[in-house]
């Protein structure tokens, strides 16, 4: 059994795959509480790898994105071997920090989305995308990837995420378009 937070059909909003429609799956639980955090993720509904193929089947797309919470303290080798047999294009989001994560993710995941916090253990990812909140980005200069997405925190510093992609012109801007437009 899973513990779920919440099943939903929507566009990604952030990062490299931004517009694209795809099922949400939001693990519950999280090992960190980051101050910025912006979403419940406590709560939650135990279902079964069955019922959430059940449910995320209803949907017309095969892009699912694994996010929580922090989705990589659940997945395991049969869940996300179910969702390869189903066809899916599996996109992970994780704060990078659970080594027991790495291996699942890398193995199984078609994209690999890592937004790093503290302790975080990943080196290298699909994607790196990073909540900029003033911290020294030196630290992400050894980071292996294939696009470092930067995203204003909460929507409340973009210029001045704009005016640090502009001087280093090996991030992009990743906008949380969801609240943009007020959808899931
Ligand atoms: C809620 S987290 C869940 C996945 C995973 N725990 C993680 O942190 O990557 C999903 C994404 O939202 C980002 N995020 C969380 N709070 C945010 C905020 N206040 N502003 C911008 N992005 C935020 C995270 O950095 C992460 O990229
Ligand atoms: N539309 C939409 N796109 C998202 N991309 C990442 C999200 C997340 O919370 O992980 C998210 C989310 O909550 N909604
Ligand atoms: S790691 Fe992700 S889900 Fe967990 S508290 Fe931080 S932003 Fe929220
Ligand atoms: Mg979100």
């Amino acid at each position: 059994m899973k513990k779920i937070n919440e099943i939903f059909y929507s566009l990604q909003g952030e990062g490299y795959y931004t517009g694209t429609p795809a099922v949400f799956v939001r693990f519950s639980g999280c090992n960190l509480n980051c101050d910025f955090c912006d979403t419940e993720h406590l709560s939650g509904v135990f279902m079964s790898d069955n019922e959430i193929l059940t449910e995320i089947t209803q949907y017309p797309t095969r892009h699912i994105v694994l996010t929580g919470g922090e989705p990589t303290l659940q997945i395991d080798v049969s869940f996300m071997q179910m969702l390869k047999e189903d066809g899916w294009y599996i996109q992970i989001e994780t704060n990078g920090t659970l080594t027991s994560g790495l291996s699942i993710a890398d193995r199984w995941a078609d994209w690999v989305t890592c937004s790093p916090k503290k302790n975080c253990i990943r080196e290298k990812a699909n994607e790196l995308k990073v909540v900029y909140i003033g911290q020294d980005m030196s630290q992400y200069d050894s980071f292996v990837c294939d696009v470092r997405s930067l995203q204003p925190c909460s929507m409340l510093n973009t210029q001045e995420v704009i005016d640090y992609i502009k001087k280093h012109p090996q991030w992009r801007l990743s906008l949380q378009t969801h609240k943009m437009l007020d959808i899931r």
